[in-house]
């Protein structure tokens, strides 16, 4: 079975959680535009939820496939968001933002009851760091923020380099990336990260530091789809913890 195949099968196992009336946080990327396509079957046969999603692709990608939408001004809360990773450890602590999308994707996952994340099997790690760490910035002053950050990653113990994320496709002419928030991302390479929860909390004191893309205590399971068959990790400490 191929990978494509796999987060197809992670997106059908969270599926069956959604309940007609939920409100649900719809994620981003190729994993979670999976769960956007089956909702989107669902709801054309007669389900009734509504989502917010988590990016201006996520929102095309629910338009085309007929799934209400709405905005956290409008409703109080989600009952479940369903998302991707690009990492996740065995405390369902997550390095998420490969898309580009971390920002929208933390602040809809706090605002839910639960947070579903689904993936292939092959974003299961014992411990988070191999895939590079973005780092969502303001560009002004952003000599100054990567000052602070190697700072910040001296004082919890990591290194790498950092590198101002490029757009990718369209020719690959170099431009700067930026966020549906008109920001800019920096991925550092830091190989292992021994103490996530740290690293989260000295990243969150950068005024430059718009959101990073560790995700502590947000994930409350985690639907992995292997050749072996689905697993679903559920977290062990209570959300926010
Ligand atoms: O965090 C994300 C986007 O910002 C994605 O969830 C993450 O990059 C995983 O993507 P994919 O499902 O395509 O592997």
């Amino acid at each position: 079975m191929d990978m494509d195949q796999l987060k197809r099968q992670a997106a059908a196992r969270a599926l069956e959680e959604v309940r007609d009336g939920m409100q649900l946080g719809l994620g981003t990327g190729s994993t979670a535009k999976h769960f956007v396509e089956l909702l989107g079957e669902r709801v054309a046969a007669g389900l009734k939820v509504i989502g917010v999603p988590t990016s201006e692709a996520t929102r095309a990608d629910a338009e085309r496939c007929g799934v209400p939408l709405t905005t956290l001004d409008e409703i109080d809360h989600l009952d479940i968001t369903v998302d991707g990773a690009d990492e996740i450890d065995p405390e369902l602590n997550l390095i998420k933002g490969g898309g580009g999308a971390l920002l929208r994707e933390k602040i809809v996952a706090a605002a839910s009851d639960r947070m579903i994340v689904i993936a292939d099997d092959s974003k299961w790690v014992p411990t988070l760091g191999s895939f590079p760490l973005p780092i969502e910035v303001i560009p002004f002053g952003l000599g100054a923020t990567r000052r602070a950050i190697e700072k910040a990653f001296a004082e919890c113990g990591v290194s790498g380099q950092m590198a101002v994320r490029k757009a990718r496709g369209g020719g690959g002419d170099g431009h700067v990336f930026v966020t549906d928030g008109g920001h800019w991302i920096v991925d550092a390479r830091l190989g292992c990260i021994a103490d996530p929860p740290s690293l989260a909390r000295a990243l969150s004191t950068i005024p430059g530091v718009v959101e990073h893309g560790l995700f502590i205590g947000l994930a409350s399971s985690a639907v992995l789809a292997g050749g072996e068959g689905i697993r679903v990790i559920e977290r062990r400490k209570p959300k926010g913890d």
